[in-house]
C-alpha cells in the first residue's frame, strides 16, 4: 500500500536528515527514500512528550513542533540538529572514566532520547559496541542492582506468575499507546515483532546473574536495531526471574531479583510454557529469541519449541551459524575442504554443541556426507575431558551423538596419568586437529604448548577462541599468531586489535560473534513471517555471510565482515533468509512472497531497506 501524499505534508522540511531505512512490522510500504518522511502520530504534549524516549527529540524539536506540542517553555531557545546533539553526547560519554560508567551513560541516554542513543551508537559503532555489548555488558549485568536507576524491559518474576498475562498485556498496551508502532490500529496485537528472553542462568561466560540478565536482553535487543534496523519499539526484552543459584547475589542487600534458589523441573517448565503460550497469543506475529539459558535448559527448550513457533536459541544456533561462516571463509583461505577437517571443540556446552551441530549440517548439506561421516570429524572436550561413549548418563542430550568410542582412545598417551579423562593436550596430540574452537570460559587454556603442537601438523591452523567476555578468551590472538609464525587463522568472540605479522603486515582478527548474524536472521524471519526458523534458513544465512568474507580477496583481512558493518551485511543475509523461507513454503507474508517471486514494485534488498528503522527524527503529527 502506498501512502497518499497528504500524509507527508506535515513538517516536510523537518526531515532533512538523511533518510534511508524505516521500520519493520505492519507499516505501509514506501520506497526507502521516503520512509522517514512518514509522520509519527501522537497525542502527547509538553513534558509528557519530552519524557517519552521513543518520541523525544530534546533540543532537536523544530520551532514548528515546539509551537504545536506546547514545548516552548520546556526547552532552551536554540534548535540543535541531531548531529550537534550527537557531538554533545559523545563528548559527555568520553568524560566517563570507565567502561561500566560509559555503559550507564548509554543506558541513561537510551532512556531519554531513543533516536539520539541509536544515532550515537551508529556513528561510533566500532568503539561503542564493546561498551554496550561484550565485554561491557558483562560488567553491567553483574552490577545491575547496584547501578540500577530506571527499569527498561519486561520483568516476569515467578512469584508474580499469576499475573503474567496482565503484565505482558500492559507492555503491549504501552507499546501501542506511543504512536504509530502498530500503524494499523485495527491490529494492536501486531505491535511486537520480537521477544528477546533470557532466564539469566548462563550470561556470556559469567554464569548465573539473576535479574541482572535483563541487561543482556536489552543489549541484544539494541543490536537488532543497530544491526538490522528492527524497530526498537517493536522489540520486547524480557528476563524470566526464576531465582538464582548465585549465592553472592543473596548476600547483596541491594539485589533486586527474587531471592530464592533457581526454579527447576516441572514448575520451571510450566512457567516457560505459560510465558510462551501467552506471548504467542498476545503477539502472534512475533519471533522469540532465547538468550543465555543454562545448559540444562537451552538445548532442551529449543528442541521442544523449534517446530511449534518461530523461535531460535542464539547461543546454540546463532553461534553455530557465525562459526560455520567463519570456518567456510577460513577453509577457502587455506585452500582445503570442509570434509577434510578434524575439528576439536573445547567446552561442550550450549555454544560448543551448537557450533558442532551447525558444522555437521554444513558437512551434510554442502559436502554430501552422511550424518555418521560428519560426526566422525568431531572431538569434543569438556571439563571431564574428551566426550566418550562410556560417560553414559554423564553426557547431556546434545553431546551424545558426538561421544567417541572408547576403543579409539585406549592407546592414546595421557598427560595426566592420575586422571581418567583425556584432556585438551592429549586430544590435540592424538587427533592432530586442523580446527580448534573454544567455548569453554576457560581463560588462556589454548597454551603455547597446545597451539604449537597443533601448528606442527597443519599449514594453516584454524583457531577460534570464542569465549566472552575478553578476559575469558581461550588465547590472545597476539600469542596465537606468535606461536604459529603468523600461520594461524584466528577469530574471537570479543573484539581484539589487529595483530602484527612476521611479514610486517597486520592481520585483522574477525569478531566471530553471533551478533553478526542473529539480527539478520531475525529480520528475515520477521519480514517473511516464517512459521518456524528452520535449518535451511540458518544455512542460507551462513552461506551469504561467508560470501561476504573480506579474507576471500586479501588473506590478511578478517575472516568475517567487521561487526561495525553489520547493518550492510544484514541486508544481504536477511535477503538470503527470506528467499529460503519462501522457497521452503515457510513464509506467510503475502507481500514478501510477491517480492521474492519478482511480482513486487521493488527488489527484495530495497524492500528490506524500506522496512528498516533509522536513527533519524521523523516528523510528528498531533492527533486527539
Ligand atoms: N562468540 C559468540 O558468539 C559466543 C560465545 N559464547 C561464549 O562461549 C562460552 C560458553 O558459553 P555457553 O556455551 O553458553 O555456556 P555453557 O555453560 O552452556 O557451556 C560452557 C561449557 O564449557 C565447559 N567448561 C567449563 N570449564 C571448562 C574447562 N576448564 N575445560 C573444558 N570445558 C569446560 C562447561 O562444562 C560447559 O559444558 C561463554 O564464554 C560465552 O560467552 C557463547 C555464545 C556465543
Ligand atoms: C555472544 C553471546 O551470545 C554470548 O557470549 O553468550
Ligand atoms: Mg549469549
Amino acid at each position: 500500500m502506498r501512502l497518499p501524499r497528504k500524509h507527508f505534508k506535515i513538517q516536510r522540511n523537518a526531515c532533512r536528515i538523511e533518510s534511508r531505512r524505516f521500520a519493520t512490522g505492519d507499516q505501509p510500504v514506501v520506497p526507502p527514500e521516503e520512509k522517514n518522511l512518514v509522520p509519527i502520530r501522537t497525542n502527547l504534549k509538553g513534558s509528557a512528550l519530552l519524557n517519552t524516549p521513543r518520541l523525544n527529540k530534546g533540543s532537536g524539536f523544530t520551532r514548528e513542533e515546539r509551537a504545536i506540542f506546547g514545548l516552548e517553555g520546556f526547552l532552551p531557545y536554540d534548535v540543535h540538529s541531531l548531529e550537534k546533539q550527537c557531538h554533545r553526547a559523545y563528548t559527555q560519554l568520553l568524560k566517563q572514566p570507565s567502561v561500566i560508567l560509559k555503559h550507564a551513560f548509554l543506558a541513561s541516554l537510551r532512556d531519554q532520547n531513543q533516536v539520539l542513543f541509536y544515532k550515537l551508537m551508529q556513528d561510533h559503532l566500532k568503539e561503542l559496541l564493546g561498551v554496550l555489548y561484550t565485554p561491557g555488558a558483562a560488567e553491567a549485568v553483574a552490577q545491575y542492582s547496584s547501578l540500577f536507576r530506571r527499569p527498561i524491559g519486561c520483568f516476569i518474576s515467578f512469584p508474580n506468575a499469576d499475573g503474567m498475562r496482565a503484565q505482558l498485556e500492559s507492555h503491549l498496551a504501552d507499546v501501542n499507546r506511543t504512536a504509530d508502532v502498530a500503524y494499523d490500529k485495527t491490529k494492536p496485537n501486531d505491535a511486537i515483532d520480537l521477544v528477546v528472553v533470557t532466564d539469566s542462568e548462563a550470561i556470556l561466560g559469567i554464569g548465573d546473574q539473576g535479574v541482572g540478565g535483563i541487561t543482556i536482553s536489552t543489549s541484544k535487543a539494541a543490536l537488532y536495531t543497530l544491526g538490522a534496523g528492527i524497530n526498537p519499539n517493536r522489540i520486547l526484552p524480557v528476563v524470566l526471574d526464576v531465582g538464582t543459584d548465585n549465592h553472592a547475589l543473596f548476600a547483596d542487600k541491594l539485589y533486586m531479583g527474587w531471592k530464592r534458589t533457581r526454579l527447576r523441573g516441572r514448575n520451571y517448565d510450566a512457567f516457560v510454557e505459560r510465558f510462551l503460550t501467552i506471548c504467542r497469543d498476545l503477539f502472534p506475529s512475533s519471533i522469540i529469541h532465547f538468550e543465555d539459558f543454562g545448559m540444562a535448559n537451552a538445548h532442551r527448550l529449543m528442541e521442544k519449541y523449534k517446530d511449534r513457533m518461530p523461535m531460535f536459541n542464539d547461543d546454540i544456533q546463532g553461534t553455530g551459524a557465525v562459526a560455520l561462516a567463519a570456518l567456510i571463509a577460513a577453509i577457502r583461505v587455506s585452500g582445503t575442504k570442509l570434509a577434510d577437517q578434524r575439528i576439536v571443540i573445547y567446552g561442550a556446552g550450549s555454544a560448543g554443541m551448537g557450533i558442532a551441530d551447525q558444522i555437521k549440517d554444513g558437512l551434510m548439506i554442502l559436502e554430501g556426507l552422511s550424518e555418521k561421516e560428519a560426526l566422525d570429524r568431531f572431538w569434543c572436550v569438556d571439563k571431564d575431558g574428551l566426550l566418550l561413549e562410556s560417560m553414559g548418563n554423564g553426557l547431556r542430550h546434545s553431546q551424545i551423538p558426538y561421544a567417541r568410542a572408547d576403543d579409539e582412545v585406549k592407546d592414546w598417551p595421557r598427560e595426566n596419568k592420575k586422571h581418567k579423562g583425556l584432556f585438551l593436550m592429549d586430544v590435540v596430540r592424538a587427533v592432530k586437529p586442523t580446527v580448534l574452537i573454544g567455548t569453554s570460559t576457560h581463560q588462556r587454556s589454548f597454551t603455547e604448548e597446545i597451539v604449537k603442537e597443533m601448528a606442527s601438523h597443519v599449514e594453516r591452523p584454524i583457531i577460534f577462541p570464542m569465549s566472552n567476555p575478553t578476559a575469558l578468551c581461550e588465547v590472545d590472538p597476539v600469542d596465537a599468531m606468535e606461536w604459529t609464525n603468523g600461520r594461524a587463522l584466528v577469530a574471537t568472540g570479543s573484539p581484539f586489535n589487529p595483530v602484527d605479522l612476521p611479514n610486517g603486515k597486520k592481520y585483522t582478527v574477525a569478531q566471530t560473534n553471533n551478533a553478526l548474524i542473529y539480527p539478520a536472521l531475525g529480520l528475515g524471519a520477521i519480514l517473511s513471517r516464517a512459521r518456524t526458523i528452520s535449518r535451511s534458513m540458518l544455512m542460507a544465512g551462513v552461506n551469504s555471510l561467508a560470501d561476504l568474507s573480506p579474507a576471500l580477496n586479501n588473506h590478511e583481512a578478517s575472516l568475517l565482515p567487521d561487526l561495525a558493518d553489520v547493518r550492510k551485511v544484514s541486508v544481504h543475509v536477511a535477503a538470503a533468509v527470506v528467499r529460503q523461507a519462501v522457497e521452503d513454503n515457510n513464509a506467510q507474508d503475502e507481500n514478501t512472497i510477491k517480492i521474492v517471486k519478482g511480482d513486487g514494485e521493488m527488489s527484495l534488498e530495497d524492500y528490506i531497506r524500506s522496512r528498516m528503522w533509522d536513527a533519524v527524527y521523523r516528523p510528528l503529527e498531533l492527533v486527539d
